[in-house]
């Protein structure tokens, strides 16, 4: 389905960046897991097979990304897909009065760091190598998605920071949709919900029944899987553009 298609998928060493590697090369392309150097996405690589790269890099890094879209070129010669996923949570009140302290701004900084301007500086450079392919006979070059979560909506107690990155993601979605149509590049956002992945998990066991119990239907966490079939669905529809997609079994998070 996906023959000759190249995709660069940040956050590729784990959870739904992996699954969405995984989903492309499934399909018959070709990958770049791009994650940070301590991730382990040379293992995930080596577990896809030729048709697979790992390159380290911190998403916030001009020189990084430049060096991860030169390798792309160089292994398989263009690049059709960007999928962002690197991604981090942080989960702290504004202030907390127990310890008479405010939310730490270094961390308020680093959440939006990486989600935020990690996704775009991936989106912007991205964009030149998308931009280079010859257009199909719909015009169309290339697609980015981004990964925004339900919490850029229904933002919880703790996720100031978080949910303000992830609207920072959902907010840019339509602009820089706009921006690169002339380009016939495409520009989705994805908004999951819950989602069993390594981020998850590092929350105990029942704090992860009450979640997905407070998910409609279906009454569980996502599984990475159904994450990279939205991204397969994404590529192969040409009139999803300039929009964010729920993922989430209907789910409405509570304070
Ligand atoms: N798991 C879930 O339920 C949900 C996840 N999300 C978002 O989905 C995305 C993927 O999350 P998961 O797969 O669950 O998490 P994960 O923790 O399994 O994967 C995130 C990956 O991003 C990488 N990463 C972090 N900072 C990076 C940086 N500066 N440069 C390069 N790579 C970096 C990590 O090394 C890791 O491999 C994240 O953006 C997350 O915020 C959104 C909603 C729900
Ligand atoms: C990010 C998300 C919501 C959260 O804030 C939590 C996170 C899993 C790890 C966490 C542990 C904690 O003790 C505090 C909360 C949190 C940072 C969750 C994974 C997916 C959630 C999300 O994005 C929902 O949309």
């Amino acid at each position: 389905m996906f023959k000759g298609l190249v995709g660069l998928v940040t956050g590729g060493a784990s959870g739904l960046g992996r699954a969405t590697a995984e989903q492309l090369v499934k399909q018959g392309g070709r990958v770049v897991i791009c994650d940070l150097p301590s991730s382990s996405g040379q293992e995930a690589a080596k577990q896809l097979g030729e048709n697979s790269t790992f390159v380290p890099i911190d998403v916030t890094s001009e020189k990084d990304v430049k060096n991860a879209l030169q390798r792309t070129f160089d292994k398989f010669g263009r690049l059709d897909v960007t999928v962002n996923c690197a991604g981090v949570a942080t989960a702290a009140r504004v202030y907390n009065f127990k310890k008479d302290q405010p939310f730490d701004l270094k961390s308020f900084q680093k959440t939006i760091e990486v989600n935020l301007i990690g996704t775009f500086n991936v989106i912007r450079l991205s964009a030149g190598l998308i931009g280079k392919n010859a257009p199909d006979a719909d015009g169309q070059r290339g697609v980015i998605i981004n990964t925004a979560s339900v919490a850029a909506f229904d933002g919880q107690i703790g996720q100031a920071a978080y949910s303000a990155s992830k609207a920072g993601v959902v907010g840019m979605t339509l602009p820089i949709a706009r921006d690169l149509a002339k380009q016939g590049i495409r520009v989705v956002t994805i908004a999951p919900g819950l989602f069993r992945t390594p981020m998850m998990q590092s929350l105990p066991e029942p704090a992860i029944k009450q979640l997905e119990a407070s998910v409609p239907f279906p009454s569980r966490l996502g599984q990475p899987r159904e994450f990279a079939l939205l991204v397969q669905s994404i590529i192969q529809n040409p009139m999803l553009n300039g929009e964010t997609i729920r993922l989430d079994g209907s789910l409405r998070m509570q304070p």
